[in-house]
């Protein structure tokens, strides 16, 4: 049985609706323009709910409108700037199905015809109003005698056309979906691409979020394998609504939880997410990872990545990213503020005068200037701190299990204790390597100058927590802050340290990263590698798998093959893709000593038994198709 696939115009086709553009271009220098826009937006949604009559609504936003035949023109341009997206990359559909397509729409001809007439869909199967014009080229009003411009013409419109075959409707609109209802058309699609209707998406036999997934559900040729509305993403632990806004306007679905979740509520969760993206807190261990069936990528919304089994990760595909420099000022600034106020006994100041305890005194506190400042670990943040200290006049000094580059005046030490013997403070930026658990311990703390300070704004388990109170309540050390603790809770909410209530001691809750700034920028910066591996099969910055800079791939398709590294397995995908005689036009591998990864890309429409075939070759983890 032959189908029909009817499309709707405005809001549809093109990601506007065309009067309110009009409207644009009409009232340009009208001192009223917001106002009359305003207004004619309104009518035109109450027409599509059908809360007025469609003729009032057309009557009433023409004589808004104020239009003539010459503001057409402009119409028309700015209309073709203004076709959804999804329309425009499957033009193909358009040109392969021109027989099967109409558009009925309660628009005008004027400016549909042109419009879809670069869709290959001629002006005999456009279905749509016609303009009245004055002499002197005014519109004054439109042919009422159209059925379209009546209360729910389409159904008529439709009936009258008297097509014979399954009627797929397609559109934004109540005046859309009534066809089905009226039992003209067979199944409505309510298209959400450019507007979410309530009214429509109640009553849809299926939501379209754009025409790939029409595409893809109907088994139609489309530019897009896998509408990317059907990648669902999963973001826990508030990480900022950027990144939500990132991935859902590239068309992806988004889920946010504000919290981090359990072993077992991760797995439930999981079930259908393609990709995750976690702060600190969620461990997403083997476990999570053998149970996510559709896991593809892991996106660590932070720096650290050790709450994320990577080894698995890579076993099983999955490709993980981070954001290893978009925190580095926001910790660098509080490591700074932290070392000025423990110096200068602050906290302990404030907490008096809150309890009504007037102590002026400056017993105690002291300038930073010329103290000496030890950073353990000098990476990205403890690099960053060394110039920073240096500028407040401190002498810094530094240790590093590997060897690094000083910057500045800084004097490199060769061992914790030979740094822990000189430091006034002491800072902690060693990366969350479970090896580092209680790496500030009693010895180390014995180790360092009577009256120093403490600061950790690493990972909890870095610091032996009982021996550092122990400290400090002897007053071995003079103060300490901590930003991080061995255990953290999941979500805001009570918590309890040994550390509570001990003077000269500044506790945060793990906020050394949480600027507004940095969580901006990690949330532009992930969802840019995510979407890139996604889209487009690169892995550049990816923390576990190798490497690849893809080119831009045009008129070719993508197979994206994830392997165990073992001899043969190429040979055998090349065997593959020579069998059916398609044409490599670009091959990209890159292995390390697990895995390897490699992207051809074929010029030929490939058949499904290809991708059967690549999928079965020995060896393969993941297999995926772009295009
Ligand atoms: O790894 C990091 O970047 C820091 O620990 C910050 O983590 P967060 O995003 O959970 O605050």
């Amino acid at each position: 049985m032959s189908k029909y696939y009817i499309f709707d115009f405005d809001s549809t086709l093109t990601k506007v609706e065309a009067l309110d553009v009009l409207a644009e271009i009409t009232l340009a220098n009208n001192p009223r323009k917001e106002e009359i826009i305003e207004e004619i937006i309104k009518i035109t949604n109450l027409g599509i709910d059908g809360e007025i009559s469609f003729t009032q609504s057309l009557e009433r936003r023409i004589k808004l409108l104020n239009a003539k035949r010459s503001d057409l023109e402009l119409l028309i341009k700015a209309l073709k700037k203004r076709v959804s997206p999804s329309i425009e990359r499957n033009k193909e559909f358009f040109e392969t199905f021109s027989d099967n397509i109409y558009v009925i729409s309660a628009g005008f001809k004027e400016f549909i015809v042109p419009i879809v007439a670069e869709y290959n869909i001629p002006a005999d199967r456009v279905f749509a109003n016609t303009f009245e014009f004055s002499a002197s080229g005014e519109i004054i009003g439109f042919d009422r005698d159209n059925i379209l411009s009546v209360h729910n013409g389409k159904i008529e419109c439709l009936q009258n056309l008297q097509l014979d075959g399954e009627i797929q409707m397609i559109g934004d609109g109540y005046s859309d979906y009534v066809t089905k209802e009226a039992g003209v058309a067979h199944k409505f699609f309510a298209y959400t691409e450019n507007v979410q209707r309530e009214k429509t998406i109640q009553n849809a036999d299926h939501i379209t979020p754009n025409l790939d997934e029409f595409l893809y559900i109907n088994d139609l040729p489309r530019n897009i394998s896998y509408p990317k509305n059907r990648i669902k993403m999963l973001l826990l632990e508030n990480i900022h609504a950027d990144a939500y806004e990132k991935f859902s306007t590239d068309g992806f679905t988004v889920e946010t939880v504000s919290r981090s979740l359990s072993e077992e509520e991760l797995i439930e969760k999981l079930q259908d997410v393609h990709v995750l993206g976690i702060r600190s807190k969620t461990q997403v261990t083997q476990k999570v990872i053998e149970n996510a069936p559709r896991l593809l990528a892991v996106g660590a919304f932070c720096i650290g990545t050790k709450q994320i089994d990577l080894n698995a990760c890579k076993e099983n595909g999955i490709v993980v990213f981070n954001a290893p420099y978009s925190n580095t000022r926001s910790v660098v600034e509080l490591a700074i503020g932290e070392i000025i106020m423990l110096m200068r006994s602050v906290f302990q100041r404030s907490t008096e005068l809150h309890n009504g305890q007037w102590n002026k005194t400056a017993q105690g506190s002291r300038e930073v200037r010329g103290k000496k400042l030890g950073i353990v670990g000098y990476g990205n943040i403890g690099k960053q701190l060394s110039v920073l200290a240096e500028a407040l006049g401190m002498d810094v000094y530094y240790y590093d299990v590997e060897d690094k580059l000083a910057l500045g005046n800084a004097t490199k030490l060769n061992s914790l204790a030979d740094l822990l013997a000189v430091s006034d403070v002491v800072t902690l930026h060693v990366d969350d390597n479970a090896l580092n658990k209680n790496y500030i311990g009693e010895k180390e703390i014995s180790q360092m100058k009577d009256g120093a300070h403490l600061v950790n704004l690493s990972r909890g388990f870095v610091v032996d927590i009982p021996a550092l109170t122990a400290a400090l309540k002897s007053g071995k050390l003079a103060g300490a802050a901590v930003d991080v603790y061995p255990e953290e809770p999941r979500k805001n909410g009570d918590f309890i340290t040994e550390l509570k209530g001990l003077s000269n001691v500044i506790l945060t809750p793990h906020v050394g990263g949480s600027t507004e700034e940095a969580q901006r920028d990690i949330a532009d910066f992930v969802p840019g590698k995510i979407m890139a591996y996604i889209n487009s099969g690169n892995t550049v910055d990816a923390v576990n798998f190798p490497n690849i800079r893809l080119p831009k791939q045009q008129n070719a398709h993508r197979f994206l093959h994830i392997h165990e590294n073992v001899s043969g397995v190429m040979a055998n995908i090349n065997k593959v893709v020579a069998e059916y005689g398609l044409n490599i036009v670009g091959q990209y591998l890159s292995t390390d000593p697990k895995v390897g990864y490699v992207i051809t890309d074929v010029d030929k429409d490939y058949n499904q038994e290809v991708i059967q075939e690549l999928k079965n070759v020995e060896g393969t983890i993941r297999f995926r198709v772009l295009y």
